[in-house]
């Protein structure tokens, strides 16, 4: 059974067709990008596999739940790493990921061994009693990142993995989500960044005007992913669109 399933999705905000037929299919063990330009349809079929989003038409199943359905039993199952998303500026790293743990159902000591670990492996132990409105926005994104893993979820959905990190840590995330998704766990890595696709990510799918048009093996395939990508999205090249500079959302 694939960790996660979408079956002829879509979604409209007036007008605009955000999501437009999208299928895809993410096994466990992979490492799925999801490729794409801005305004493509990433962040919403990301936030309708966690029930954020009600779909117009078509079928999500994320660990055989139905997140239109039971959306709180789907974010309980999954981590979720939002792209704009930032630890509450009135707490700690410690008080923060605390307070995930108890919503996961984690025993505390669980919580305050996995939170040593995280703060070692992302380097930020000296910081884990400093409120995070005094911690730069890379020291969030380590928080973030182990508030997704924190339960050791089966799916975790990224919504761009490695922004505002430095490159030494951009390195050890990246071995990190090989690793994990080679656990038998399903990762789903949204991003517009051609080379961390081409990087990291076992199988990309190309979404392009709210549905998926090609899919690459990295590995496997001959052919450079920005060629791929450029043929079906047009001659905008993605590295130069660093999500902190978009201005479109
Ligand atoms: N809440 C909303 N209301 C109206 N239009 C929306 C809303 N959310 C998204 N859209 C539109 O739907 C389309 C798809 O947006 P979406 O955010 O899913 O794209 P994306 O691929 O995540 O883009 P980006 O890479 O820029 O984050 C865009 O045209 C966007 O303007």
């Amino acid at each position: 059974m694939a960790a996660i399933r979408v079956d002829g999705l879509c979604k409209s905000y007036g007008a605009v067709r955000a999501v437009d037929g999208m299928d895809l299919t993410v096994d466990r063990g992979e490492l799925f990008g999801f490729l794409g330009p801005n305004g493509a349809g990433k962040t919403t079929t990301i936030r309708a596999l966690t029930g954020q989003v009600r779909p117009d038409s078509g079928t999500i199943r994320v660990l055989e739940t139905d997140p239109t359905v039971d959306p709180l039993e789907t974010r309980r199952r999954v981590g979720i790493l939002p792209e704009r998303g930032s630890p509450p500026s009135f707490l700690t790293p410690s008080e923060y990921l605390a307070f995930v743990g108890r919503i996961r159902d984690l025993e505390p000591d669980v919580v305050a061994d996995r939170t040593e670990r995280w703060a070692d492996r992302l380097g930020f132990r000296s910081k884990l009693e400093t409120l995070h409105t005094d911690l730069s926005r890379g020291q969030q994104q380590k928080v973030m990142i182990a508030q997704a893993f924190i339960h050791e979820p089966d799916v975790v959905l990224i919504d761009e993995p490695l922004a505002n990190l430095d490159p030494l840590v951009q390195e050890q995330v990246k071995r990190f989500l090989l690793a994990y998704a080679a656990d038998d766990n399903a990762i789903f890595v949204s991003t517009h960044n051609i080379d961390v696709a081409e990087a990291i990510c076992s199988r990309v799918g190309i979404v392009a005007d709210g549905r998926l048009v090609a899919e690459r093996v990295p590995e496997a395939d001959d052919e450079p992913l920005l060629e791929t990508f450029l043929e079906y999205v047009g001659d905008a090249d993605p590295r130069d669109v660093p999500a902190r500079d978009r201005l479109d959302q």
